[in-house]
């Protein structure tokens, strides 16, 4: 799924207008109807009665959402206060048709000023329509009151499209509503995905409203959503004469004392993602563990007993996937191995923790080795010492494009909504996972699950963009069945085979 800037939105609602024949009232209407729709499944009741609702209105077209959405609530018998926040003296045609159909009904306030400005009960729902996606610049006077009023009244906040003061696709300052939940019209904006805004966007939906699809397929964007269609589209069924030459030989360099167990994260997940083979090479110390785990596993002990300190013949290309960080340490001789295992690699390798910790110490000499298309996999502080800090999420995600462009391979940078960029300075947000996910062990398995997946002859974008999403949706499963607090990378190893089976139900029925 693709991201659109507020520019292209614009474009794309126009085109719509004029291509498929609905004039943008209608427009406005369905958009306002499918956030009603949310709305009413939702529900937003108390004790068996419907919450009293409070709809902040702006002058625009997000304004005219605000005036429609009103009056479909009226008219589904909630208790409705509708404030229009005169901040200016123009107003959108759209709007004032909004405005006409529900003055006739209803009764609306007029702000000018903080005193007219409704009070908010806390059991109240607020639904903000000041600003939507035709924000340019910070909000002020009587309207930066009403935002102010919104935030303190401890009511439940929905922003219609996005939370009013946030700018769809760049740094946002000044007030904005802290949003409970985010409607957004069609697609993902930008500015939802990163984890700077979480407190305005709070959890966020798209719900579709027929935008024009051939727009959408021909827009020009670097920002895509991962969400179960893509997924579902690299996903490739097994066929029935298929064996398990078929699924590649998946080589795991990981471990080191005290820190085995990563180990056996990384090559239970690599083996829940449909390895055929897979070796882990590891310190003498970690062979029962390892081999007590995971029976179907072999086993390449290293010459030393507490860390890597070399790893076993590539020359014959006898594996098809290396996957190397997990548990790994950093003493000098693991080092030197991933010098020289960096110099030999032919194929892009699934790059993790120390490993990535030793390239960021060691950038001058290994970063130039690093075979292209291999993908790293940091949380935020290793990305910090790969690339240095950053100031802000959009900062962030320009140093992230630039790093894949220049060295010529993917990081998937972990977190809510990992990002994965690619060598093409694209990024792709993951849709799957929650905070549930945000304890030991869970990278592991990501890094075993891509390294599984990259060992059956999926592209490094496919093994990259396919794992993370799955690792998301394991998590999910998860977290449904034992709740948040509890959740441990084991049982997102436990709810791989319903996520993966999701994605073989899905591909049998096409
Ligand atoms: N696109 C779609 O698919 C659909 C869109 N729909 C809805 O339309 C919304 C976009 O509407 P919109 O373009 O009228 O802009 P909106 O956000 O209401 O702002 C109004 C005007 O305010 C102004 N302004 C800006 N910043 C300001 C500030 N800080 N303080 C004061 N004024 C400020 C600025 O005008 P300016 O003053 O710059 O001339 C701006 O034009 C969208 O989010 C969605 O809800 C759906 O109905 C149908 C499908
Ligand atoms: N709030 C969150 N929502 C969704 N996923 C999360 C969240 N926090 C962490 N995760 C996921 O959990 C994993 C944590 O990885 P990492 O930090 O490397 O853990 P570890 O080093 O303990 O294995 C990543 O895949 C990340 O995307
Ligand atoms: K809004």
């Amino acid at each position: 799924m693709k991201i659109l800037t507020a520019k292209q939105t614009k474009e794309l609602d126009a085109y719509t207008i004029e291509q498929d024949a609905i004039s943008s009232i209608n427009l406005m209407e369905r958009a306002s109807v499918a956030f009603t729709n949310w709305f009413l499944r939702k529900g937003f009741s108390q004790n068996n009665r419907k919450r009293p609702v409070f709809v902040f209105c702006g002058l625009g077209n997000n304004g005219g959402d605000g005036l429609a959405i009103a009056r479909l609530l009226l008219g589904n018998q909630y208790e409705v206060t509708t404030c229009v926040v005169r901040y200016a003296e123009t107003t959108s045609a759209d709007f004032d048709q909004n405005y006409e159909r529900l003055k006739k009904k209803h009764p609306i306030i007029e702000a000018t000023e903080e005193t007219h400005l409704p009070d908010i009960p806390a059991n109240a729902v607020v639904i903000d329509a000041l600003f939507g996606s035709g924000l340019n610049r910070t909000i002020e006077g009587i309207a930066a009151q009403a935002v102010k009023k919104m935030n303190r009244s401890g009511a439940t906040l929905i922003a219609v499209d996005i939370a009013s003061g946030l700018l769809p696709d760049s740094l946002s300052s000044g007030v904005i509503v802290r949003a409970n939940y985010t409607i957004s019209f069609e697609l993902p904006k930008l500015a939802l995905l990163l984890p700077h805004n979480d407190k305005f966007v709070g959890s966020w939906e798209a719900v579709s409203i027929g935008l024009n699809q051939t727009f959408i397929d021909d827009a020009p964007t670097s920002n895509y959503y991962v969400n179960t269609a893509f997924a579902q589209k690299i996903f490739k069924p097994r066929s029935k004469f298929s064996h398990k030459g078929s699924f590649g030989h998946a080589l795991m360099i990981a471990g080191s004392e005290g820190k085995m167990g990563a180990a056996v994260m990384a090559v239970h997940g690599g083996l829940r993602a449909g390895a055929g083979l897979l070796t882990v090479h590891l310190p003498t110390r970690g062979y029962n563990v390892l081999q007590t785990a995971l029976p179907e596993a072999m086993v390449s002990l290293d010459a030393h007993a507490q860390y890597v300190s070399n790893f076993p013949s590539i020359d014959d290309k006898k594996y098809s996937a290396i996957g190397i960080g997990p548990g790994l340490g950093k003493h000098s001789n693991t080092l030197r191995c991933l010098t020289k295992l960096l110099e030999k690699a032919q194929q892009p390798m699934v790059i993790d923790a120390d490993a990535i910790n030793l390239i960021a110490e060691n950038q001058d000499k290994l970063l130039t080795n690093v075979p292209e298309y291999s993908i790293f996999t940091p949380h935020p502080k290793e990305f910090e010492r790969l690339v240095g800090r950053t100031s802000t999420d959009y900062a962030r995600l320009r140093t992230l494009k630039a790093f894949c462009q220049k060295h010529r391979v993917y990081v998937l940078l972990k977190g809510a909504h990992s990002a994965l960029a690619t060598p093409k300075g694209e990024v792709y947000f993951n849709s799957t996972g929650n905070p549930g996910m945000a304890t030991a062990g869970t990278g592991d398995v990501l890094t075993g699950i891509i390294t599984g997946l990259l060992s059956q002859r999926y592209t490094p974008f496919e093994a990259a963009a396919l794992g993370m999403y799955v690792h998301g949706l394991a998590g999910d499963f998860a977290a449904k069945a034992e709740g948040q607090y509890s959740l441990m990378a084991s049982d997102i190893i436990n709810y791989m085979g319903i996520a993966f089976k999701t994605l073989e139900n899905n591909a049998n029925h096409e």
